[in-house]
């Protein structure tokens, strides 16, 4: 999901620019969590099904209020991670504490602080909306009154009060997923997890669904999603972990782990070969393609290098029909990191499916 690049005067830059600040923002004090504010956290989690290890001695932390995006390709254990945290599933090793509470000694107490919102929905088609909200209030054993003013507030804040009286059958995709997180929301989860909450949607829902996570963490929750896709990790997390052959191979933010590729630079386009080879000539360092008549040089997308490059083509008198920027995205370090594609579908071919 290389982001199509701004245009400035024929130029395209893919540059994500300065690290943005933190999507999340420390929740207020809760009763539950550690000292120290961590959600989550893991030690040496390991998980193999028969002779398959599937998690290699995971170790992650998650501070209250934040996001955090287990980013990996298929197959790579991101569900088996989400079902340990979350009690569906025992691991083989490993000390776990989720809102305070060890995994292994209290998972009564975790089932009680977190939502998990999984790949497959938990909507049941036949119901309504609002008939799948009333359920799991009951299931929450909240007095009926209670259990409606909740349904209501929380269908009113996914846009779905209009439709809440149709069968959730009826509902489009993004509907459903919506319906989804609202009944996970309903027993007033501080920490949520979200297995994939956008695969299968089109773009324009998608970007709500943004919204709602970055809603859940303005509100103080915590948010642990799992993605393949790393413009949906750039756009949420706080902090990234990429996981891959059983092992995170990187933590970090989306601006430090860009950091660590290489591979930056100033891509120069000409259709006059004339002025392509004078182009070549009078910069260094180049890679050139003669095919496309196309020059690569070596950059960190700063506005001091980009000025350097075109103040030599100004000395050499050439003008470039197309000067992009490009500098490392997550998809390098994907690539770079677990030699995998970022993903096997795009954001774009997956809604066409
Ligand atoms: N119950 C099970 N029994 C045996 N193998 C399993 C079981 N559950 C998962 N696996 C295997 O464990 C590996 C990790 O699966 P998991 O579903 O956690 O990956 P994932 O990263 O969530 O993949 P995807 O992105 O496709 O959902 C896969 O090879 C899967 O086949």
């Amino acid at each position: 999901m290389n982001r199509p690049g701004r245009t400035l005067c024929g130029m395209t830059t893919t540059d994500q620019g300065p690290d943005r600040p933190a999507t999340g923002r420390p929740g207020p004090a809760q009763s539950g969590t550690d000292r120290r504010d961590i959600a989550i956290a893991a030690t040496g989690l390991r998980k193999a099904y028969g002779d398959r290890t599937v998690l290699d001695g995971i170790d992650l932390q998650v501070p209250a209020g934040t996001v955090f995006a287990l980013l990996g390709p298929n197959g790579a254990g991101k569900t088996t991670v989400v079902s340990i945290l979350s009690t569906l599933i025992r691991p083989d090793a490993g000390q776990l504490r989720v809102a305070g509470h060890d995994l292994a000694a209290d998972p009564q107490a975790v089932r009680a602080a977190i939502g998990v919102t999984g790949q497959f929905s938990a909507v049941d088609g036949l119901i309504t909306g609002e008939e799948n909200m009333l359920l799991m209030a009951d299931l929450n054993h909240l007095p009926k009154k209670e259990g409606r003013r909740v349904a209501a507030g929380l269908l009113e804040r996914f846009g779905l009060t209009e439709a809440a009286r149709k069968p959730a059958a009826t509902y489009s995709g993004g509907m459903k997923r919506r319906l989804d997180i609202a009944m996970t929301l309903v027993g007033g989860p501080r920490i949520i997890f979200l297995d994939e909450p956008t695969t299968g949607l089109d773009p324009r829902s998608r970007h709500t669904m943004w919204q709602i996570v970055r809603d859940l963490v303005a509100d103080g929750v915590t948010v642990f999603l799992t993605t393949q896709y790393l413009e949906e990790a750039d756009q949420l997390a706080d902090r990234i972990a990429v996981l891959d052959g059983g092992r995170l191979v990187a933590q970090g933010s989306a601006g430090e782990l860009k950091r660590l590729v290489p591979g930056g630079h100033v891509r120069l386009r000409f259709t006059d070969p004339v002025a392509y080879e004078r182009a070549a000539a009078a910069l260094r360092e180049t890679t050139r393609d003669d095919e496309t008549f196309t020059l690569h040089i070596p950059s960190d997308g700063s506005q001091r290098e980009l000025r350097a490059v075109l103040d030599w083509l100004d000395a050499a008198d050439v003008v470039a029909d197309e000067l992009s920027v490009h500098t490392p995205d997550l998809d390098d370090v994907f690539f770079a990191l677990t030699g995998n594609p970022a993903t096997p579908r795009t954001a774009a071919e997956e809604t066409l499916r």
